[in-house]
């Protein structure tokens, strides 16, 4: 409370870029992560607002300066959800006033080429979808842990449809059984460790896991390779495939999935002159993601946390 008004603040620094090079890792060459960093303090600076005194500010200089530091300090090789941890443990236990932060990042994906077949020691590329995580860390340990994905671009060229939606005054869409159908996958989803003294120790848990996820979720939308599976709607398939993934790990408690249907739109061109100039037979489409339908849930347990 001050001066009769209520204020819920806090600050940080976004966008910090760094890269770590983790070198010789055994059996595999060099390692590369690339992260853009966000952090955000809770911490007792009212005085700042209220009365222009700085003096429990932590400068988001200072921030971006540690989350160097830590990386250099890094040398073993560690997944973003540690660093994530592992950042939010220091700002909250290095600075009494500060009460809580929340460490955003995201890696971009450079993947590692092969060259003849074979896995180059030092060379990567950019991949397209990206791992994300969100870490939160109260001063008394008290710690949520989620991650996600960003951009996982996914399409079916047949085994969609769309039929028995509201028809009223302003539909125009035909119902369909046959369709292309795409997204831009995002999915975030909660770890179990409620407490920084529950992180696993083993550096590629939350990499692994990642890399599971992201397989459950695409081998749900596709089906198998031959005959795929039929999807009624993105709805259905946003729900099959959260489904998929609780199914899968039990200690996941909810995930929560963005699905855009990005329309791939039947191309008809005629005249009075040429009738049948381009005549639709599931063949020439025109492709758009301007407007979009915009298909997003969260799927919990009962009784979950999230
Ligand atoms: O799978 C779909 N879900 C919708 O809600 C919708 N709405 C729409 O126009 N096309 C589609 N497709």
């Amino acid at each position: 409370m001050a001066e009769g008004f209520k204020i819920e603040q806090n600050h940080g620094k976004s966008r910090v870029r760094v890269t770590r090079v983790w070198r010789s890792v055994a059996g595999s060459g060099d390692l590369i992560v690339e992260w853009n960093v966000g952090v955000s303090l809770f911490s007792d600076c009212l005085p700042a607002y209220v009365s222009a005194d700085n003096s429990a500010i932590v400068a988001t200089d200072s921030m971006k300066n540690t989350v160097y530091a830590k990386a250099k300090e890094c040398t073993e090789v560690m997944s973003m959800e540690t660093f994530a941890v592992l950042l939010g443990r220091h700002f909250t236990s290095y600075y009494p006033q500060v009460t809580a932060a929340v460490i955003h990042i995201v890696e971009k994906p450079w993947e590692r080429v092969a060259v003849d077949g074979q896995p180059h020691s030092h060379g990567f590329k950019l991949g397209s979808e990206k791992h994300t995580t969100e870490v939160r860390v109260e001063k008394c340990g008290t710690l949520s842990v989620t991650s996600g994905i960003e951009g996982l671009a996914l399409l079916k060229t047949t085994q969609s449809g769309f039929e028995g939606f509201v028809r009223d005054h302003f539909t125009l869409l035909p119902e369909t059984r046959e369709r292309m159908v795409a997204t831009k996958v995002t999915a975030a989803w909660r770890y179990p460790f409620a407490h920084v003294s529950d992180i696993p120790a083993k550096p590629f848990c939350f990499t692994q896991r990642y890399l599971d996820v992201k397989k459950v979720l695409a081998d749900t939308f596709f089906g198998s390779p031959l005959e795929g599976v039929y999807s009624p709607s993105v709805q259905n398939t946003l729900y099959l495939m959260a489904k998929a993934v609780l199914n899968r790990f039990p200690d996941i408690a909810s995930v929560k999935l963005r699905m855009p249907n990005l329309h791939f739109l039947p191309v008809n061109l005629s005249s009075k002159d040429n009738p049948n100039m381009v005549k639709f037979a599931d063949d020439v489409y025109m492709p758009t993601d301007e407007p979009h339908g915009t298909i997003e849930a969260t799927v919990s347990r009962a009784m979950s946390r999230m």
